[in-house]
This record gives C-alpha cells, sequence and structure tokens, in this order.
C-alpha cells in the first residue's frame, strides 16, 4: 500500500501536485473537465490543510517547443471557477524560471499556483535530472495525483520522487483500489467485457484477464480478427490481420483454462463505414461479401446482457460497436445499461468506454469510471505503473 497526502503532514509545507489535466479541447476551450474535477479531493484537502499548493500537469503532446496551443491557461481558468479562488499562473517556455521560484517560495498556505505544461520542456518524457531537480526545488512533498499518466516514468511523474517525499493522492488512490480490487480480489462471478478496434492493442490485457475472470466477452471491432481466426468469412469487417495466430491462441488458451469466452452470434453489417450506410442484420457465420460488421445484433445484445446481469464484478474496456455513429451505438447502449443494472461492481477502463457511458447518461449508475486511457489499459494487463512505484509505501 502507498503513502497517501493523508499519511504525511502537509500544513504550512510546499506540496507539489502532479494531475493529469490532459483535457480534450477545442478551439481553446475545454470540452470535457473531468480529469480536473477528479483531482479537486487532494487538491481542495491540501488546500484546508493549509499547505502551499503548485499544480503541474501535460497537455497534449508538444514534443518540448513552447507551443501555445498547448497552454494550460485554459486549465488555470477552470481551476480558479472549481476552486473559487485566484490561481496564481506564470506562462513560460522554461516551466520553472526565476519568477516561477520566486512565486514559489513567496507562497501563502492554502494560495494555489499552477506551473505552465511541462512538455514544454524536452527534458520532461525523457525523464530529465535537471528538470526533476528543478521541479523538486519548488517544493517539501512530492504527490502525485495523475492517474491517467501513471503509466510514463517522466520528470514530474516519477523522476521528481528522487528528491522529495513522494506520497500519493486520492485519485490514484481510488484508481488503484477500484482497478485493483475488481481484477485481483473480486467477487464472482466476475466478467470482463473487451472491445474497441484492435486486438494488437488488447492483447495483454485479455491475457492477463484470462487468469482471472470466470467469463470474457468479446465485441467490437477485435470480434472479427477471432471470428477469421475461427476460419468464418468476415467480409469488409476491420481485420487485424497480423495478430489473428494471437487470436487463435487466446481461444485455445481460454479453453483450457476454463474460462467461458463469449463472441458475438449475430452482427448489424453496412455497406459502409458511415451512419447511413445502407445496414442488416445477419448471423455471425453469414457475412455477406463486400458488407463490414459495425455492432452488435439483438440476439448477441440479449446474450451479453444476460451474462452482465449476472456478475457480481463487471469489468469493461473498449465499445462493442461504432457507438459514435447512432446507427450504430444500440448494442454499446445495451451493454451499458445492463451494466447500469447488474447491481455488481462495475469498473469502466476509461478512453472511448468511458465517453460512451458520459454520452449516454449513464455514468453515475457505474461503481467507478477510470480517468485513464492507457495507464487504465496497462493496470489491467498487470503492469507495475512508475508513476506509482515511485512512491513511498506504508
Ligand atoms: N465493429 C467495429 N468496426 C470498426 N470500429 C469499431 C467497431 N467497434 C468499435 N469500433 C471502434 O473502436 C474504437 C475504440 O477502439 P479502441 O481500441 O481505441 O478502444 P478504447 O475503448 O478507446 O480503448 P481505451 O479504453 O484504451 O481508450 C471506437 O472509436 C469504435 O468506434
Ligand atoms: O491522455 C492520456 O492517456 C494521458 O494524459 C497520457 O498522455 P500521453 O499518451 O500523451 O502520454
Amino acid at each position: 500500500m502507498k503513502k497517501t497526502v493523508r499519511d504525511i503532514e502537509v500544513s504550512g509545507r510546499t506540496v507539489i501536485v502532479r494531475c493529469d489535466f490532459n483535457v480534450p479541447m477545442q478551439d481553446g476551450a475545454i470540452t470535457d473537465d473531468i480529469r480536473i474535477t477528479s483531482a479537486m479531493p487532494t487538491i481542495k484537502y491540501l488546500i484546508e490543510k493549509g499547505a502551499k499548493v503548485i499544480l503541474m500537469s501535460h497537455l497534449g503532446r508538444p514534443e518540448g517547443t513552447a507551443d501555445m496551443k498547448y497552454t494550460l491557461n485554459p486549465v488555470a481558468e477552470r481551476l480558479g471557477q472549481l476552486l473559487n479562488k485566484d490561481i496564481c499562473f506564470i506562462s513560460t517556455p522554461e516551466v520553472v524560471n526565476e519568477e516561477v521560484k520566486e512565486k514559489a517560495g513567496s507562497l501563502k498556505a492554502g494560495e494555489v499556483m499552477l506551473l505552465e505544461n511541462v512538455r514544454f520542456r524536452k527534458e520532461e518524457t525523457k525523464n530529465g535530472t535537471e528538470f526533476s531537480k528543478e521541479l523538486a526545488g519548488l517544493a517539501d512533498i512530492f504527490v502525485n495525483d495523475a492517474f491517467g499518466t501513471a503509466h510514463r516514468a517522466h520528470s514530474s511523474t516519477a523522476g521528481i520522487a528522487d528528491y522529495l517525499p513522494a506520497v500519493s493522492g486520492f485519485l490514484i488512490e481510488k484508481e488503484v483500489q477500484f482497478l485493483g480490487n475488481a481484477v485481483e480480489n473480486p467477487e464472482r462471478p466476475f466478467v470482463a467485457i473487451m472491445g474497441g478496434a484492435k486486438v494488437g492493442d488488447k492483447i495483454l490485457v485479455i491475457e492477463n484477464l484470462l487468469k482471472k475472470v470466470d467469463t470474457l466477452i468479446i465485441g467490437g471491432g477485435m470480434a472479427y480478427t477471432f471470428f477469421k481466426a475461427k476460419g468464418y468469412e468476415i467480409g469488409t469487417s476491420i481485420l487485424d490481420a497480423e495478430n489473428v495466430g494471437l487470436a487463435a491462441e487466446l481461444l485455445k488458451k481460454a479453453d483450457s483454462m476454463g474460462v467461458k469466452l463469449l463472441l458475438p452470434v449475430d452482427i448489424k453489417v453496412a455497406k459502409e463505414f458511415a451512419n447511413d450506410s445502407v445496414a442488416a442484420y445477419c448471423d455471425m457465420d453469414q457475412i455477406p461479401a463486400g458488407m463490414m460488421g459495425l455492432d452488435i445484433g439483438p440476439k448477441t445484445q440479449k446474450l451479453f446482457a444476460e451474462e452482465v446481469r449476472s456478475a457480481k464484478t463487471v469489468v469493461w474496456n473498449g465499445p462493442v460497436g461504432v457507438f459514435e455513429m447512432p446507427n450504430f451505438a444500440e448494442g454499446t447502449i445495451a451493454v451499458a445499461r445492463a451494466l447500469s443494472e447488474c447491481g455488481g461492481i462495475t469498473v469502466i477502463g476509461g478512453g472511448d468506454s468511458a465517453a460512451a457511458v458520459e454520452q449516454f447518461g449513464l455514468a453515475d449508475k457505474m461503481t467507478h469510471i477510470s480517468t485513464g486511457g492507457g495507464a487504465s489499459l496497462e493496470f489491467l494487463e498487470g503492469k507495475i505503473l512508475p508513476g506509482i512505484a515511485c512512491l513511498q509505501e506504508k
């Protein structure tokens, strides 16, 4: 168990907190602030305890240049609104300069400052020692609460922990508790649903989950690679050709491990990858040539929903259809609804499935929605995340 902000004296100390404020933006405006609101419990706790708070984050991938398209200024404004206080934000390409050092040194208890995008410095993603030291030099304590970036060993997520006492914030604590418990200590039956476009991205997750689950459901684009492995015709459906062999191995593995593996039995096919394309339902082994599967069919929706409803723990990663197009969202809606009604622990592994649950208005019916995309995948793969490994043990 990692130490958290509760386990260290913060009052009167300067605390530097790595958050993941890598929020989606359009024309300079934040389109979804869940990653900012998720960091609030830690920030508010530190303010209440009288710490001097320095926040830092990346935004996008500016690759070591101070591209103002990626400035954290909109995040500073949103933080000010959420906390109802002035946020000191000094925008400089160096991230840390004399003015920043001076301000950090003169912060009063309960005051908050935000550094500019740490990826404006090229050393950040290389975990450069000098930059880690510069960041550490601003504070007495390092708190990591950036779960979404915990799979990166960067200066602000891991390197800095070599120079300061390092503990976790409440978001990382919560993510580890829900994702970790769901996978390591699940109430059974434990069902995992994997979807999304490519098998290649999720092979390690599937391999790891096969060791833990009672049932593995595979839907979405990746199902077609499994059907190819079974020798079916898949028309023009998305295929991860490189990984057909691996899919065949995973099918064999599930069988030998006694894991129930469910694939779609019927699907909705379309002529083109477009919402208004000509579409039809067909059984899985009847995909017409020249058509592609873009959603699961009604029999499959029922099959998957029944399995989910009888589960005590469900982990879901990846949509089972192209839910961004309303005509192919039905299957993903059916799965989301089944999760919302199952009465067990439901954990959404971030990324597109989190967006889908939000879009369907079912987010508050889930036990936990991870703020991590890549980070939650690596966590589900059973990997040790460097941004968590570097924190002090209790
Ligand atoms: N049958 C299908 N054919 C083509 N694309 C599909 C199909 N089913 C789902 N998709 C697409 O897969 C995409 C999501 O795939 P991806 O592998 O990135 O999953 P993800 O949930 O975003 O993963 P993560 O949670 O790690 O971010 C969605 O945009 C969705 O439209
Ligand atoms: O959005 C994410 O997954 C995190 O913020 C990490 O971003 P990165 O993939 O650019 O490191």
